[in-house]
């Protein structure tokens, strides 16, 4: 699937602590429903095996809305099951050598936290990145930090696209700066709660707003 800057508008990422009582693609399934625009499969308690179990079926469901599925780290699994990219962070694969492996049809994300960051990941060829924690996020509770005028100078450092992350709801999103944003990646805002496709359709709306103020 061709990269395009508005995919990021509203990026759902799977956690296994989320309300995980129900299979996980019945919940990717609602969050599609509710227009989930990219899906991020971040599974790190699964073995290879079963990682790819999970990501062929939901590949395919994604790929029944339009949705691309993004691989969280894993660059040989995302490659062998022909998801259509990965998300690496800083300690991760160098996405310059994912790059040279995979070709300029696989989508790189790459996480930012500063501006050297962001602009290494430019230089090396990610497709975005994705910067926070902009709130404290409930999933990834040692996430670092960052503020609005470290968002707003990392997105504008660069001319790839930017998603925010890190504890975004619906009673924060509009805290955000939004500078250049493309859109937002959430876990639990999403896969928390309880109407999975309602919580969806009202992020999508504020994310809509927030990147277009
Ligand atoms: C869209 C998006 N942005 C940032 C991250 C964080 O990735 P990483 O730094 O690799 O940390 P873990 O996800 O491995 O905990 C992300 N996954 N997605
Ligand atoms: C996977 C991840 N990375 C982060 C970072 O700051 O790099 S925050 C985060 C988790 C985001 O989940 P929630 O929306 O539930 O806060």
């Amino acid at each position: 699937m061709r990269f395009h800057k508005d995919m990021l508008l509203l990026y759902a990422i799977t956690e296994e602590y989320c309300n995980r009582q129900r299979p996980l693609i019945e919940m990717v399934k609602e969050a599609l429903e509710g227009g989930v625009t990219i899906l991020q499969l971040r599974e790190k308690h699964l073995s290879d095996e079963e990682l790819m179990t999970e990501a062929l079926e939901i590949k395919e469901l994604c790929h029944s809305y339009g949705v691309p599925l993004i691989i969280n780290d894993n660059v040989e699994l995302a490659l062998r099951c022909s998801a259509d990219g990965v998300h690496v962070g800083i300690e991760d694969t160098p996405v310059a050598e994912i790059r040279a492996k995979a070709g300029n049809d696989f989508i790189i994300g790459a996480t930012a936290k500063t501006v050297e960051q962001a602009t290494a990941a430019e230089l090396a060829g990610a497709d975005y990145i994705g910067v926070g924690a902009v709130f404290p996020s409930p999933t990834k509770q040692n996430a670092v930090r960052i503020t609005n005028a470290q968002l707003r100078e990392i997105t504008s450092a660069v001319s790839i696209p930017a998603v925010a992350i890190g504890g975004i709801t619906l009673g924060n999103i509009s805290q955000i700066d939004c500078g250049t944003l493309s859109g937002i990646a959430v876990v639990s805002a999403v896969f928390g709660a309880k109407d999975i496709t309602q919580a969806a359709k009202e992020l999508k709306a504020k994310a809509t707003a927030l990147v277009h103020s």
